[in-house]
């Protein structure tokens, strides 16, 4: 169960293999609760595959993972999200027929679903409404709750996102390339939203991106992949100012 004195998130000496490829290595490290992390690396350097491993779409062949302190290497990633993990993808995960509104309000509900049994509580379903509404409007997206998720811009996709991790209110969030295909003008605004989930929650938040003006900007720390494995984990000063991760990136863009 969770134990305020451990760390959000303890990952130690992970490692994966897939068809005999080294996929990632030795991967260790720890994130106390209430940091925010940022994860670079070039381009098939291990991020997505490391999130994967922490959210438990994949299982590692070596070492463990453990959130608050409970070990769930071989958890499923349900039984994961009921520990207090929140993600988002890569690519949308949202159900583009429904509505902005009916979106937010489905994590809602599966959260309120949790901590009361909806058969027994008939407020149930008007409170994950309103909750939904709230995170809406948390996000910006207030005048936008009736537009079918389909037709939003990407960075209103992102914000629906969030406003979904909002309201599910995961103690640990992880976010994969929150701006990837985002318009550059609603970058700011994408980022203002993540640094107010993250001071006004006291949520733990690891953010795999490349933007690298939108993470030093943001994050307490940087953890850099190179090959499968964690070349560096400091503060963005630190990490930038590091010899290895310099040569890491030398002719190749972060
Ligand atoms: N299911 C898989 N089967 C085989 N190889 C895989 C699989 N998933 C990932 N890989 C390989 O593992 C390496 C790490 O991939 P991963 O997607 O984790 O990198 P990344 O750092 O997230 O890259 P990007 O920045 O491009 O998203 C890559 O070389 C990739 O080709």
């Amino acid at each position: 169960m969770s134990n305020p004195a451990q760390p959000a998130l303890a990952v130690d000496n992970v490692g994966l293999q897939i068809g005999g490829a080294r996929i990632l290595e030795g991967v260790g490290f720890s994130v106390p609760r209430g940091e925010m992390v940022g994860v670079i690396g070039p381009n098939g350097a291990g991020k997505t595959t490391l999130f994967n491993l922490i959210s438990g779409v994949l299982r590692p062949m070596a070492g463990t993972i453990a959130i608050n302190g409970q070990d769930v290497t071989q958890l499923p990633v349900h039984r994961r999200a009921k520990a207090g993990l929140g993600r988002t993808f890569q690519t949308s995960s949202l159900f583009p027929g429904l509505t902005v509104l009916e979106n937010v309000r489905l994590a809602a509900q599966a959260r309120i679903g949790r901590s009361l049994s909806v058969l027994r509580f008939p407020g149930a379903s008007d409170a994950a409404t309103r909750a939904a509404k709230e995170n809406v409007d948390e996000v910006g997206l207030g005048a936008k709750s009736s537009a079918a998720a389909g037709d939003l811009s990407h960075g209103d996709k992102r914000k629906v996102e969030i406003a979904m991790l909002l309201a599910a209110d995961p103690a640990l969030i992880l976010l994969d390339e929150p701006m990837a295909g985002v318009a550059s003008g609603d970058v700011p605004a994408l980022s203002a939203i993540i640094r107010r989930m993250h001071r006004d929650r006291g949520c733990t938040v690891m953010m795999v991106e490349h933007h690298m003006d939108v993470v030093l900007g943001l994050v307490d720390r940087v953890a850099v992949m190179h090959h499968g494995s964690l070349l560096a984990i400091d503060t963005p000063e630190a990490v930038m100012a590091d010899p290895t991760v310099q040569s890491a990136y030398l002719g190749e863009p972060v």
